[in-house]
């Protein structure tokens, strides 16, 4: 099914959604327990305007329990109820998609030299001295986002280093901010880090990963990071 979103005044997102768990009412049904029905409505969306058309899937499952009197509610009322939730669904994720977009970003590098990561430890703001950090830091105008990591590692550690590719997904930050974390290595594998403006850095092996006091948005990352690691990237 094609249709368009209403996303602002004037704006129309065009939006491809398929549904993926269907009998020829729509739902797809299970035998629950002595008269109880599960009910499932599966879409898959596909957002048209990203360049990638992300494709987001989606079901809904509910439990109905009047026998054929519920399976007639399912099929006249709460299908449409769920297609109009799923729908509500779909302007959500594009209207995120769309701010996403534009979010300014903050880089992060994981470096890794012999089979261990670089961690730095904040020391501002207040807030989040103490906690640790990938290497990196705001993307400024003008700047890719390799040229912003190498910059930023220049100033905070006193190293040159070649970034690879991405790892795990863009972790949202306060403020509209955006994470978005590259492997990366010591260009000079002789040039040793400093904390030029933390209060210390240090190469963690896998196995110490989860003893850290992460920034919490670190933390979503932590299994990309394991593999990334464990040569699994
Ligand atoms: N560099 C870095 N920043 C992170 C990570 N995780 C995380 O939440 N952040 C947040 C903390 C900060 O609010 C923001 C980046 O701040 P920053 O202080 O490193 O950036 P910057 O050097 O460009 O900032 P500035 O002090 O020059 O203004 O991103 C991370 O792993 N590395």
């Amino acid at each position: 099914m094609s249709f368009e979103v209403p996303l602002l005044p004037g704006v129309r997102v065009p939006v491809r959604t398929k549904v993926t768990r269907a009998d020829n009412t729509g739902l797809s049904s299970e035998l629950a327990g002595p008269g109880q029905t599960v009910r499932e409505l599966g879409h898959e969306i596909t957002l048209a305007e990203t360049g990638a058309g992300t494709l987001v899937t989606d079901s809904v499952r509910w439990v109905s329990s009047w026998g054929v009197l519920g399976t007639a509610a399912d099929v006249v009322l709460l299908r449409r109820f769920v297609l109009r939730l799923l729908g509500g669904r779909v302007a959500a994720v594009r209207d995120r998609v769309a701010r996403f977009g534009s979010a300014p970003v903050v880089v992060a590098a994981a470096v890794v030299h012999k089979g261990h990561l670089l961690a730095q430890q904040r020391s501002f703001p207040e807030h989040l001295a103490g906690r640790w950090e990938l290497p990196g830091g705001r993307v400024e105008a003008g700047e890719s986002d390799t040229q912003a990591l190498a910059r930023e590692c220049v100033e905070e550690l006193g190293v040159r280093i070649t970034v690879g590719e991405r790892i795990g997904p863009d972790v949202p930050l306060p403020r509209g901010y955006l994470m978005r974390s590259y492997a990366a290595t010591l260009t000079d594998p002789d040039e040793t880090p400093e904390a030029l403006e933390h209060l210390a850095v240090q190469w963690v092996p896998v196995e110490r990963l989860a003893e850290l006091d992460w920034l919490d948005p670190d933390v979503a990352l932590l299994d990309d990071l394991r593999a990334l690691l464990s040569g699994a990237h």
